[in-house]
């Protein structure tokens, strides 16, 4: 394991690490019954949480953000928690319902659903050149653009879809909106790391547990495991070595987004199962997994706690967290309201956890 002043080893099995209080750049809370649980796993010891707005239907004004907003602090979250909101953006977004939402003070960023291209989308947008007034609002108020980058032509192999979507799709955008600040969403591909690598600073990339975790291997051989299914894709291991190098690598680009995005399981054990990975039962701890044997837990307090708050232009959190190397079992399931989600390692070992 690699050292830093914040790691304190007593022995193997005793590691303690102390980070600043991260933050989630990317989470799907739900709505109705099952928000007391998912906030409840958000807010154990993330600080902040950029809440996605794929609603039915969705947050698409600074009204709707508000109730959604009020929604989730009835929930009482720790104090220490807050909410950041997101607009979905559709063919009929106005440049005036960003000022509003931004002037609203509890909307942080836009985001960019392809109309078709993953859960609850079908009200997002179908040509980005309907939105040309909408990004130069964002521009001009500083408001993040955040994309789930795929696109949804049918004769677009599914493993390809991040790709396409970066030549076609993203490259033009940021030519015409150069200072416009973009988040490539829950990236999955070794070419998404290279765009964001070489684009300026004012485009950035989350990266999930999950990603960094599994490749496609892990959900389609010796049987289809559906809850490896998300979106995008969980891609092949050369695409996952590349995202673990990125994360792990110190560049201020990327940072922590778990896209955690829970669907009861029998919407996801199903003959159409439904894309999205639960993990905001145990994100962090993931993490410091994949940190640990990529030798860079020195580097997880600025993907997770530091590089997100700056790119958003944040006040970095002020305490700190600890986690400490012990096992401990994860259940099969979880509650989810009337209903039951699988969560990541269900039934298995997570081999760090927050000191509480
Ligand atoms: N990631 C997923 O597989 N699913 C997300 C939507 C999304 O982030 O694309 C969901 O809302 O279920
Ligand atoms: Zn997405
Ligand atoms: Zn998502």
């Amino acid at each position: 394991m690699s050292q830093s002043k914040n790691i304190t080893t007593n022995n193997s099995e005793n590691s303690a690490l102390t980070i600043i209080r991260p933050d989630d750049w990317h989470v799907h809370l739900r709505d109705g019954e099952v928000l007391k649980n998912t906030v409840a796993d958000i807010s154990r010891y993330f600080g902040r949480a950029i809440v996605m707005p794929n609603l039915v239907p969705p947050v698409t004004d600074a009204k709707l953000a508000k109730s959604y907003y009020d929604r989730i602090m009835a929930e009482q979250p720790k104090a220490s928690f807050k909410p950041l909101m997101v607009l979905y953006l559709t063919d009929n977004t106005t440049a005036q319902d960003i000022l509003e939402a931004k002037k609203s003070g509890l909307v942080y960023a836009a985001k960019l659903y392809p109309a078709g291209a993953t859960t609850n989308s079908s009200s997002g947008v179908t040509n980005v050149n309907n939105l040309s007034d909408v990004f130069a609002a964002m521009q001009s108020v500083e408001m993040p653009l955040l994309v789930h980058g795929e696109v949804t032509t049918h004769e677009i192999d599914i493993f390809d879809r991040e790709q396409v979507f970066i030549e076609t799709v993203l490259q033009p955008l940021v030519a015409n909106y150069p200072n416009l600040k973009i988040v490539l969403e829950h990236i999955t591909t070794k070419n998404a790391v290279d765009f964001v690598k070489a684009a300026g600073d004012n485009i950035g990339a989350t990266i999930t547990v999950h990603h960094l975790l599994y490749n496609r291997n892990d959900m389609l051989v010796g049987g289809i495991r559906p809850h490896y299914f998300c979106l995008p894709i969980l891609k092949r291991n050369i695409h996952q070595q590349a995202l673990r190098e990125a994360a792990t690598s110190g560049s201020t680009k990327f940072f922590l987004g778990t896209d955690s995005a829970p669907h009861a399981q029998s919407a996801k054990e199903s003959s159409c199962g439904c894309a999205g990975v639960y993990s905001a039962h145990s994100a962090i701890e993931l993490y410091a997994e994949v940190f640990e044997q990529e030798n860079a837990l020195d580097k997880l307090e600025g993907f997770a706690s530091i590089n997100g708050a700056n790119f958003y232009q944040l006040p970095i959190n002020t305490d700190k967290i600890t986690l400490v190397k012990k096992s401990w079992s994860v259940p099969a399931t979880m509650s989810f309201g009337d209903d039951v989600v699988v969560p990541v390692r269900a039934n298995d070992e997570i081999l760090w956890q927050v000191q509480e």
